[in-house]
């Protein structure tokens, strides 16, 4: 907000220069600023992966899979305007603008066993391929070396210079680049004991956000407002929800108008790196994507720009992301990217919150009998450590998967069933707290007029904080799911405020709406 004003006023009407391949300087600038950044090109992937991703990414358009997120950034509701879709280890999740994205498993050789249907055979095989280029990616960034970076980028600069080259040219340079990517040779120039300058430690990427973006359907893009280096897709930004020092890797496809068809080398008209380059008949070539970087917060040193061939790939490496921000700049054609990325997943994935509210559960005691409930303890410590998961359940698991609607749902019913019982738990928790409030209501009558109790007074102030937080947190979901960008969506996409009950259902222990229950607690503190 104030920063990014103070930089724009600072900068006036004048734009801050960028490099691109075809400026002088544009090597020096990469390697002296932007050296965590690590080009692939297509050249140097299988082919069958290229085809078996690329498959991958049609059929998840096809099935529409990817959908615009209804994020919130500075506490107003916006559709990104890329469609996405996560997919990752089973149970993973993303969370990224307040939005967790919850993922589609990938299915890995040893999940097929286990017999899961979640989804169907098409769908399958495609979060098989985008596992195995997720591999591929895992064992390519802990090989990267200086050396593969530093051939990598000369590479940019002779490509550049040769564009206008012909078939020939660029097929020779094919068979130089597969030889690199063996791992037998770029071993020999390494030393076990001294691992080179910038050697990224093996990542393990447990998750993977697709991409899709079709310019020619988008209304209105953004301009980039710095440097000036056009129609914007996704704007400034630094990846979040990351492990810090985490590498991201990046595949990029373009897909050219012959749909359906294999094409992980771009062809000659692809090839351009934007509108102002012409090629042999006299038509013009089709602007590409590119990725923008900037140092953050900086406005001396100049932007990099690169353009992007379909099939090329891209590592954000060691501390990249948290010094430097990225954009992503529209080409003409319709785009994909799977953007892999190690999620900081110490409070995001299913086991996690899982083992949360069996902590919170253990507090509370079901006669065999009668089957009533009960609180084994009404220590405050442990009162609010069980307020606290009831939080955290709500309202980073029920409400953020619900306020999705029902994408997860439509293709593929992994969380079907986890969300089912993380619905069953949170309401045993709601009774947990219906119990804790009669225990702190039951006391005040006992009690003298005057001489408030310090447990009891305690465990109000405990009951009430979490109330409170909780009271606030539906009313930002309800307004979320009622916005007026919310009511664009069609039923199936449309959010969902859920768990959500009236006033008289007899099966809930509470009211949905904590004012009058809260307004007691207070009152009953101020005595
Ligand atoms: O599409 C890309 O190349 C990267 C997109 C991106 O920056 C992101 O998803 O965070
Ligand atoms: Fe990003």
């Amino acid at each position: 907000g104030v920063r990014k004003r103070r930089l724009l006023q600072e900068l006036g009407d004048q734009k801050i220069p960028f490099k691109g391949p075809s400026n002088q300087g544009f090597q020096q600038l990469w390697d002296s600023s932007y050296s965590g950044l690590v080009l692939r090109r297509a050249c140097s992937l299988p082919a069958e992966l290229h085809c078996r991703v690329q498959a991958a990414l049609l059929t998840l358009r096809k099935k529409g899979c990817l959908l615009r997120d209804l994020v919130r950034v500075r506490d107003r509701d916006v559709f990104t305007s890329v469609s996405r879709v996560l997919l990752g280890e089973p149970g993973h999740t993303y969370r990224y603008l307040d939005t967790r994205l919850f993922a589609i498993p990938w299915h890995s050789e040893d999940t097929e066993f286990k017999g899961q249907n979640c989804c169907d055979p098409g769908l399958r095989a495609a979060c098989k391929a985008l596992w195995e280029l997720n591999s591929f990616f895992c064992l390519d960034v802990s090989q990267l070396k200086e050396g593969d970076r530093l051939a990598q980028c000369a590479k940019v600069v002779q490509e550049t210079e040769t564009k206008a080259s012909d078939e020939a040219d660029v097929e020779s340079k094919h068979s130089e680049d597969s030889r690199n990517s063996e791992v037998g040779d770029s071993e020999s120039s390494c030393s076990e004991h001294s691992p080179p300058r910038g050697f990224t430690r093996s990542a393990k990427f447990n998750v993977t956000l697709l991409n899709y973006m079709d310019p020619a359907a988008m209304s209105h893009l953004k301009e980039e407002p710095y440097y000036g280096m056009g129609k914007m897709a996704v704007g400034w930004h630094h990846d979040e929800n990351l492990i810090s020092h985490s590498p991201v890797a990046v595949y990029s496809y373009s897909c050219h108008d012959d749909k359906g068809k294999c094409q992980h080398m771009p062809s000659k008209e692809q090839r351009g790196e934007g509108r102002t380059v012409q090629s042999g008949e006299g038509s013009s070539e089709k602007a590409s994507w590119r990725i923008g970087l900037k140092v953050a917060w900086d406005i001396h040193t100049p932007g990099l720009m690169l353009p992007l061939q379909s099939g090329d790939c891209y590592y954000m490496r060691d501390n990249l992301n948290s010094t430097h921000q990225h954009c992503i700049l529209a080409g003409d054609a319709a785009r994909f990217s799977s953007t892999h990325r190690v999620a900081e997943c110490s409070t995001g994935t299913l086991t996690y919150i899982q083992s949360r509210c069996q902590e919170a559960l253990c507090n509370l005691h079901a006669d065999p009998e009668t089957g009533s409930h009960s609180l084994t303890t009404l220590r405050p410590a442990t009162m609010q450590h069980c307020e606290e998961i009831h939080n955290e359940v709500e309202f980073e698991w029920l409400r953020q998967y619900w306020f999705q609607g029902q994408r997860y749902t439509r293709f593929c019913s992994w969380w079907s069933k986890p969300m089912e019982e993380l619905e069953k738990d949170w309401k045993l928790m709601e009774t947990m707290t219906m119990l804790f409030l009669a225990k702190v209501e039951e006391e005040e009558e006992e009690e003298e007029e005057g001489q408030v109790g310090e447990s009891r007074r305690d465990m109000a102030e405990t009951l009430l904080s979490a109330l409170i937080d909780r009271h606030q947190q539906r009313q930002t979901w309800r307004d979320r799911c009622h916005s007026s960008l919310a009511q664009t969506l069609p039923p199936e996409e449309a959010p969902v405020d859920r768990p959500f009950w009236g006033v008289d259902d007899p099966g809930m222990p509470l009211p949905f709406d904590l004012a009058d229950i809260i307004n007691r607690v207070e009152s009953l503190l101020w005595r």
